[in-house]
C-alpha cells in the first residue's frame, strides 16, 4: 500500500519505518529543513533503538522517501497519518495549531479521495474539526473523503518494538470504505494475531487519553505508597511486587520514583483535565495525580538538601538526563527541574547521559558550574554525591567499587530506584532511594 505520513518526530518517524518494513510505500512529509536534511542522507534526527537501522534498510530499498512539499504528500496516496505534534497549548488545553495546520494543507491540495488518520494524541471530537476544516478548504467541494482516528501507543525507548507488538490496535471510523482500508492496512498485524477493534472516532480518540491518563494515575498512586512505605519502613519494591502479581493490578507501571515526565503524560493529564471541564466535570483524580507528580521533584531536591545539608559548591555528579531510558528526549524530563534548582543552589554540576546530553545542553550550555562529561565514571571524580535520575542500564550495571573509590564520599541519591539498599550498605555506601 502507499501510505503519507506527515511529521517525522518520534510517532511519524517509528510509523513511516515500520510500514516501510512491512512492505508498504512510504513518503514521510517533514517542515523542519534540519530534520529533513538529516533523513534525506539515512540518519535519523532522534535516538530510537533499532530506528536507524531500520530507516536506511528501508531507504535502500526504495520503500521510504522524505519531502518537505505536503503537496507532493497529498498527491503520493489516499492513506494519510497526521502525525504532527499536539503541545501543550494555554491552560493545559493540548494546542492543536500544527493537526488545523496539516488538515488544512490536506485540504488544499486534494483532487481525489482522502482517508486522513488522526495518530497524533487529540482531544475527544477533534476529528470533527478535522473534517470540518477540510470541508472548508476543499477546493472542489464534490471530492469524497474519511477522517479515522488510529491513536498510537508506543512508548519512547521501544518504540519500534511496541509498534510491531501492539497490545491492541485502536481504529475509530465512521465509513465502510474507511474501515476496509484500516482493515487491509493493518493486517500483517491481525494475521499474527494482534487484536483490532474497531470503534466510533470519539470513542477511539477518549481511549487514548484514558489510557494515558490511567497509566499516570497509577504512578502517582504507587508513589503516594512509597511516600508511606517511608514513613513505616517497608520496602516499596515489595509493596509493588505483592500487588503486582493481583492480575487485575498488573506490576506495570508501579516503579517508584520522581514522578513521570516526557512529552506525553504531563501534557495529556492536563489536557483531559481540561475535556473534562469542557464538557462540565470536575477530574479531580487526574488533578491530585498530577499535584502528587510534580511534588515529586520538589521531595527529590529536599532529600539533597536534607542530606548535603548545603548544596553550594558541593561537586555533585548527575547520572541520567533523558525523561526515561533508551531515549535522547528530554522534554519534561524530571532532569531539568533538578538541574536548574541545583544550579541556583550553586552546587558544581557534572552531568552525564548517555543519549541525551546534546539535547540537554541546549538548555544548559556548559558554563563555570555546569559540564558534561563523556564517560560516566568521569563525572565522580571527588564527587560528594551521586544522583541517579533515569535508569539506564549501564548504571544498573556500575561497577559499584570503582564508583566509591572515585567519590569524595560515598552518598549516592537515587530517584529510580537502581540498586537494593542493603547491598549498597555492604559495600560502604550513605545510600538513599524512594519508598525503602
Ligand atoms: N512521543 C511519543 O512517544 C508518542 C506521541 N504520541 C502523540 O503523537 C503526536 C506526535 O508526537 P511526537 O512524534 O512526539 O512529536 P514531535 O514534535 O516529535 O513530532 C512532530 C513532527 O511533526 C512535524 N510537523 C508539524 N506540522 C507539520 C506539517 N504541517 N508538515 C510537516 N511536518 C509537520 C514537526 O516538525 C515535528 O517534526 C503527539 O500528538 C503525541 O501526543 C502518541 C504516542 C507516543
Ligand atoms: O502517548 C504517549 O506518548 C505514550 O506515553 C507513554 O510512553 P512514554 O512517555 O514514551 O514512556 P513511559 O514508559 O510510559 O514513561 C513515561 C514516564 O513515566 C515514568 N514511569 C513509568 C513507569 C513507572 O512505573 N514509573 C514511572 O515513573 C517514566 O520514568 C517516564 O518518565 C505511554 O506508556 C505510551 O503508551 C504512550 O503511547
Amino acid at each position: 500500500m502507499k501510505i503519507t505520513v506527515i511529521g517525522a518526530g518520534y510517532v511519524g518517524l517509528v510509523t513511516a519505518a515500520c510500514f516501510a518494513d512491512l512492505g508498504n510505500e512510504v513518503l514521510c512529509v517533514e517542515k523542519v529543513s534540519s530534520k529533513l536534511e538529516k533523513l534525506c542522507r539515512g540518519i535519523s534526527p532522534i535516538y530510537e533503538p533499532g530506528l536507524s537501522e531500520m530507516l536506511q534498510r528501508n531507504i535502500k530499498e526504495g520503500r521510504i522517501q522524505f519531502t518537505d512539499r505536503i503537496e507532493e504528500g497529498v498527491r503520493f496516496s489516499d492513506v494519510i497519518f497526521l502525525c504532527v505534534g499536539t503541545p501543550q497549548g494555554e491552560d493545559g488545553k493540548a494546542d492543536l495549531s500544527q493537526v488545523e495546520e496539516a488538515s488544512r494543507q490536506i485540504a488544499q491540495n486534494m483532487t481525489d479521495y482522502k482517508l486522513i488518520i488522526e495518530k497524533s494524541t487529540v482531544p475527544v471530537n477533534t476529528h470533527q474539526w478535522v473534517k470540518k476544516t477540510v470541508k472548508r478548504y476543499i477546493k472542489d467541494k464534490s471530492i469524497d473523503f474519511d477522517v479515522a482516528s488510529n491513536p498510537e501507543f508506543l512508548r519512547e525507548g521501544s518504540a519500534i518494538y511496541d509498534f510491531m507488538n501492539p497490545d491492541r490496535i485502536v481504529v475509530g471510523v465512521e465509513s465502510e470504505r474507511a474501515r476496509k482500508i484500516m482493515e487491509e492496512l493493518y493486517r500483517p498485524f491481525t494475521e499474527k494475531g494482534f487484536p483490532l477493534l474497531i470503534t466510533t472516532p470519539a470513542a477511539a480518540e477518549l481511549i487514548k487519553h484514558a489510557s494515558n491518563s490511567f497509566l499516570a494515575m497509577k504512578i502517582s498512586y504507587i508513589n503516594m505508597i512509597a511516600d508511606l512505605c517511608e514513613k513505616v519502613g517497608a520496602d516499596i519494591n515489595e509493596v509493588a511486587d505483592g500487588m503486582g502479581y493481583d492480575k487485575r493490578i498488573g506490576r506495570d507501571f508501579l516503579n517508584a520514583g520522581i514522578g513521570y515526565g516526557g512529552s506525553c503524560f504531563p501534557k495529556d493529564v492536563q489536557a483531559f483535565i481540561k475535556i473534562a471541564e469542557d464538557h462540565g466535570l470536575d477530574f479531580g483524580l487526574l488533578k491530585e495525580t498530577e499535584k502528587i507528580n510534580r511534588s515529586r521533584r520538589r521531595k527529590f531536591l529536599d532529600r539533597i538538601e536534607d542530606v548535603l545539608w548545603i548544596s553550594k559548591d558541593k561537586n555533585i555528579a548527575v547520572w541520567g538526563l533523558a525523561f526515561k531510558p533508551n531515549t535522547d528526549d528530554i522534554r519534561e524530563a524530571p532532569s531539568i527541574d533538578i538541574v536548574r534548582e541545583l544550579d541556583r543552589l550553586g552546587a558544581n554540576l557534572r552531568l552525564y547521559d548517555p543519549k541525551a546530553m546534546e539535547n540537554f545542553r541546549y538548555l544548559f550550555p556548559e558554563k563555570e558550574n555546569i559540564s558534561y562529561v563523556e564517560d560516566m565514571y568521569d563525572a565522580l571524580k571527588d564527587a560528594d554525591a551521586l544522583l541517579i535520575i533515569t535508569e539506564w542500564d549501564q548504571f544498573k550495571n556500575a561497577d559499584l567499587d570503582r564508583v566509591k573509590q572515585l567519590m569524595r564520599l560515598p552518598i549516592v541519591i537515587d530517584g529510580r530506584n537502581v540498586y537494593d539498599p542493603k547491598m549498597m550498605k555492604e559495600k560502604g555506601f550513605e545510600y538513599y532511594s524512594i519508598g525503602r
